[in-house]
């Protein structure tokens, strides 16, 4: 009898494909160049990514950020073939049982909405996050505009607990600077003031969850702070399982893992704060000052 991998195994290996598969409609719809462009996009790549993993994986519940009103999909947007590679690896003893009643899947089928409006398509990702129980453990994030060395466009960075992560090459930031990267389109007075309060050396601006996560990953920043309530639980899953596999730390502003269970609410209502490390992220909480986590609370 053939062996048959662990099923987070396999829901990894196929959610990398199919966010792949998404990133290509992303890229196809914007050189239609059709009305409705964003709606299109996204709507488009949910449907490829829902269909295709809950054809696999029926009992699995996946929470997108779109609404459809039906699921059909063209044919040719069904992925069915998982990747090869990442379906042998080893998988963490931690998951070798997981069930796929214990998962959840959130799936932000284009981050970066704002960015990709403007043109700013390095912004943009694909983000599928596989929760296990109410925690991130895996996550894809794609990015569909990133042009390689070779010239293809496009690269999957994934990332497991336990296991580690892969597709992009690590970096670590510079020690004699702090660099936080924050939004750069949703800004208001409170999320300035979070920033200021750290006295960072640089303030990346840029959009979406996962570019920022993007930019822990490789060494452009120690810190992402969101001091604001607008991001859900599909923009954060994702990347936080990543950069928690590659030992960095993604919770709310008060140090707070979000629950990803089924039945949470989708907002992620005290903000976002990741750092590339532990020691990091505690010395962001204690530099915060008292009225901004007040703030929040009301949130
Ligand atoms: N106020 C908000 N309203 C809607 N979406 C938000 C808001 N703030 C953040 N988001 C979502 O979180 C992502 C990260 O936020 P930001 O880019 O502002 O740092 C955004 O790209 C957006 O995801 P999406 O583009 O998928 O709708
Ligand atoms: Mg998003
Ligand atoms: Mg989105
Ligand atoms: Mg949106």
């Amino acid at each position: 009898m053939a062996m048959v991998e662990p099923l987070i195994m396999r829901v990894m290996a196929l959610s990398f494909n199919t966010a792949k598969r998404a990133g290509a409609i992303i890229r196809e719809v914007m050189q239609g160049g059709q009305l409705n462009i964003i709606d299109k996009a996204d709507r488009s790549a949910q449907r490829c990514i829902v269909a295709s993993l809950s054809k696999q994986f029926p009992k699995v519940k996946i929470i997108g950020e779109e609404e459809l009103v039906d699921h059909s999909i063209k044919e040719e947007w069904l992925v069915t073939e998982v990747d090869a590679e990442l379906v042998k690896l080893n998988c963490p003893e931690e998951w070798s049982d997981v069930k796929e009643e214990d998962m959840v899947i959130w799936v932000d089928p284009l981050d970066g909405t704002s960015e990709y409006t403007h043109g700013l398509l390095e912004h943009v990702t694909v983000l599928v996050g596989i929760a296990v129980k109410d925690s991130a453990v895996g996550g894809i994030i794609h990015q569909p505009f990133y042009k390689q060395t070779n010239g293809e466009m496009g690269r999957t960075v994934w990332g497991l607990k336990g296991l580690g992560a892969g597709g992009f090459k690590s970096s670590s930031p510079p020690n004699d600077k702090f660099i936080v990267t924050t939004t750069r389109s949703h800004s208001n007075a409170l999320i300035q003031a979070s920033i200021d309060a750290l006295s960072p050396t640089e303030v990346v601006r840029v959009g979406g969850a996962g570019f920022k996560v993007l930019h822990l990953l490789e060494g452009k920043a120690h810190a992402y702070v969101f001091a604001s309530s607008g991001c859900k639980k599909w923009d954060t899953c994702g990347p936080e399982a990543v950069l928690e596999a590659e030992g960095g730390i993604l919770t709310d502003l008060m140090g707070q893992h979000y629950s990803y269970a089924k039945e949470v609410e989708h907002a992620n209502r005290r903000g976002v704060l990741a750092a590339i490390n532990k020691a990091s992220h505690e010395d962001i909480i204690k530099k915060m000052p008292s009225h901004i986590f007040e703030a929040m609370q009301k949130m």
